[in-house]
C-alpha cells in the first residue's frame, strides 16, 4: 500500500472551530438528512434513532433516525420505478454516467476522505487511498458497462440461439463499517452497470459517505431513484432484505448476519452475494525475502486498525527463520505512529467503537489464558492530543507461543492482533493453513516459483497473494470460499452476480415433432 501524495491535513479540532467555507461544507455532511431518495437527501421517519459517534474523539456527532418499513418501502418503490427506464439505457450510456461519477469523486477526494475519517477513525491518507480506489472501481465498471453482451450459437438446419444478459431488478445492498464508501461503490457500480437499481443501507456505525455517493451519482446524471440510501440498524436491514420487491441482496459483514440474510432471501428465492469474514493464513518460507515478508505481515494485520476481512492473521513462519522474522517485525511495528487520524503521518488511528475494542481486548485475554505470550503491544494508548482522549487507540499486538487450536487462532477478531505460528514442512503448513471454516484469502512469501504455484493450487481460498498481501487492484475479483462468502466483487466476474442470462432459440426450419 503506497502513500499517495500529501494533501492538506485537517485536524478534528479544526473541524469544530474553523468557520471556513470548506469546513462548513463538511459540517453539512453530518447535519443534513442522511437518507437518499429520488435523487435528494431526506430524513427517515423513524421514530427510533441511534447515536453517531466519531471514533477518533469519542464524541457524539448527531442522532441518526432508523428507517422504518415505510421509509424502506418508499426507497424500493423509487428504485422499482426508476428500473423501468434505467434498464433500457444502453450499457454505453450507463457507463458514461459511471465514468463521470468517478471524475467527480476524484475532484472531491478531500471532502470524502475527511468525512470517512470522521465516520471510521482511520488515518486520512488511508481514507484518501480508499476513495481514489473507489473512483477507479466506478470508472472500471463504466468501461465494462458498454461491453456487456450475450452470446450467439449457430445450430443445425439454419436454427440459431443467442443469449441476452439482463439485469436482475432492484438490488438491496447492506454494508459494514470498515470500508464504508468502498462498500457502497463496490456494490452499486456493477449493479448500475448491469442496469439494476439499488437501495443501499450502510452500517449504522458509518452512515455519512454512502449518501455523498448518491449526490455524486446524481451530479453525474444518474436518474433520481436509481440509487437510494436508507439508514438504520439491523432491523432496517432485515426489512430491506425480506421485502418481496427486492430481487437480489448483496451483503458485507459478519458470518452470523450473512447467514440470517441468506435465510431471509431463501423465502423468495432471491439472488444473494455474501462477503463475510475470514481467518486467513500468511505463510513465510525460510527462502523468502524477510524484509518484504515483514512488510506483507504488517499489511496483512495492521492496516485499518486490523479491521479488514481478508487479513492474514495466522502468520506461519518456517521455524529456522522465525526468530529473525519476529525481531524485524517488532522493529518495524514499533516505529508505526499511533495518533490523531487527521495527521498525515499517523499510521494507526482509532478503533471503530468501544464494543469492538472490548472484543479485541477479550481475545488477547483469552489468548494469554490459553498459553500465548504477548511479545508486543495489545494495550490502549493515550494520545498526547487531548482532543482524541475519548477515542480508543490500540497498539498493534503480536502473539507468540500460539497453537492451532487456540480461539485467537481459529476465530475472526477484527482488530490488530497477529498470531505467530511456526512450521517445519510445506505439507504440514498447507494442511494447517487450510484447516479453517473460512476461505477468504491467503498469502505466501517464497522465492521458489514451483513452491509458490503448488501453494496457490493447494489453498482453499478466494484470493491468494504471492509475495505481497492485501492489495486490491481494480478489476481483480474478490470473494470467499467456504464460510467466507458467495459471489465475487471488484472484477468483471461480478457481472455474473448482478445479471441473468436469457437464452433465445430461433427455429430455422419446420418443427420436428414426434407426436
Ligand atoms: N467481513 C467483513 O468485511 C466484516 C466483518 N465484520 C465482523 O462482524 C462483526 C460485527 O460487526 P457488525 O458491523 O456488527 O457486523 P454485522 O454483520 O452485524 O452488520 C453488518 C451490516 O448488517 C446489518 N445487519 C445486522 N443485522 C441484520 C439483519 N438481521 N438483517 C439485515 N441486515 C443486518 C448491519 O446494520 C450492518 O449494516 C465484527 O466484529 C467483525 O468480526 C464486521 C465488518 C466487516
Amino acid at each position: 500500500m503506497k502513500h499517495p501524495r500529501p494533501f492538506l491535513a485537517f485536524s478534528i479540532r479544526r473541524y469544530s472551530k474553523d468557520v471556513s467555507e470548506k469546513t462548513l461544507s463538511k459540517s453539512h455532511q453530518v447535519t443534513s438528512p442522511l437518507n437518499f431518495l429520488l435523487g435528494r437527501r431526506t430524513e427517515a421517519k423513524g421514530p427510533s434513532s441511534f447515536h453517531l459517534i466519531a471514533p477518533a474523539t469519542g464524541t457524539k456527532l448527531r442522532d441518526v433516525v432508523n428507517s422504518n418499513e415505510q421509509d424502506v418501502n418508499e426507497a424500493i418503490l423509487a428504485a422499482r420505478n426508476s428500473y423501468r427506464s434505467w434498464s433500457k439505457w444502453t450499457g454505453f450510456e450507463r457507463g458514461k454516467v459511471l465514468k463521470t461519477a468517478a471524475d467527480i469523486i476524484r475532484s472531491k477526494v478531500d471532502d470524502l476522505a475527511y468525512t470517512e475519517v470522521l465516520d471510521t477513525g482511520k488515518p486520512i491518507w488511508e481514507a484518501r487511498y480508499d476513495i481514489l480506489g473507489c473512483a477507479d472501481t466506478i470508472e472500471f465498471y463504466g468501461g465494462v458497462a458498454g461491453r456487456i453482451k450475450g452470446d450467439f450459437m449457430q445450430l443445425s438446419g439454419g436454427s440459431f440461439a443467442y443469449t441476452i444478459r439482463e439485469p436482475l431488478g432492484v438490488v438491496g445492498g447492506i454494508g459494514a463499517w470498515n470500508f464504508p464508501f468502498q462498500m457502497a461503490a463496490w456494490k452499486s457500480a456493477p449493479a448500475l452497470a448491469c442496469g439494476n437499481t439499488m437501495v443501499f443501507k450502510p452500517s449504522q456505525v458509518t452512515p455519512l459517505t454512502a449518501v455523498m455517493l448518491g449526490e455524486i451519482y446524481q451530479q453525474a446524471g444518474l436518474p433520481g431513484g436509481c440509487y437510494n440510501v436508507v439508514q438504520g440498524e439491523g432491523e432496517t436491514g432485515q426489512i430491506l432484505c425480506s421485502h418481496p420487491d427486492i430481487d437480489k441482496v448483496t451483503f458485507t459483514g459478519s458470518v452470523p448476519t450473512g447467514s440470517r440474510i441468506m435465510a431471509a432471501c431463501a423465502k423468495d428465492i432471491k439472488h444473494v452475494t455474501l462477503e463475510l469474514g475470514g481467518k486467513s493464513p500468511l505463510v513465510i518460507f525460510s527462502d523468502a525475502d524477510l524484509d518484504n515478508a515483514v512488510k506483507g505481515a504488517i499489511l496483512a494485520n495492521f492496516s485499518n486498525q486490523g479491521q479488514v476481512c481478508s487479513n492474514g492473521t495466522r502468520v506461519f513462519v518456517e521455524e529456522s527463520v522465525a526468530g529473525e522474522f519476529l525481531a524485524k517485525l517488532i522493529d518495524r511495528v514499533e516505529k508505526m505512529k499511533i495518533g490523531d487520524p487527521y495527521q498525515e503521518d499517523t499510521l494507526i488511528g482509532a478503533t471503530i467503537s468501544p464494543q469492538q475494542a472490548a472484543i479485541v481486548e477479550d481475545y488477547i485475554g483469552i489468548a494469554k489464558k490459553e498459553g500465548a505470550t504477548v511479545v508486543y503491544g495489545g494495550e490502549r494508548v493515550t494520545l498526547s492530543d487531548s482532543n482524541c482522549a475519548g477515542g480508543i487507540y490500540l497498539r498493534p499486538c503480536i502473539l507468540v507461543n500460539c497453537t492451532d487450536n487456540m480461539r485467537v487462532v481459529k476465530e475472526e477478531i477484527f482488530g490488530p492482533v497477529l498470531s505467530l505460528l511456526t512450521f517445519k514442512s510445506e505439507d504440514e503448513v498447507i494442511a494447517r493453513a487450510n484447516d479453517s471454516q473460512f476461505g477468504l484469502a491467503g498469502g505466501v512469501f517464497t522465492r521458489d516459483l514451483q513452491r509458490a504455484h503448488r501453494f496457490v493450487a493447494a489453498m482453499e481460498v478466494g484470493s491468494i497473494y504471492v509475495n505481497n498481501y492485501n492489495v486490491y487492484p481494480v478489476g481483480v475479483p474478490f470473494g470467499g470460499y467456504k464460510k467466507s462468502g458467495i459471489g465475487r466483487e471488484n472484477g468483471e466476474d461480478s457481472l455474473d452476480y448482478y445479471s441473468q442470462i436469457k437464452s433465445v432459440y430461433f427455429e430455422g426450419g419446420n418443427v420436428d415433432c414426434p407426436y
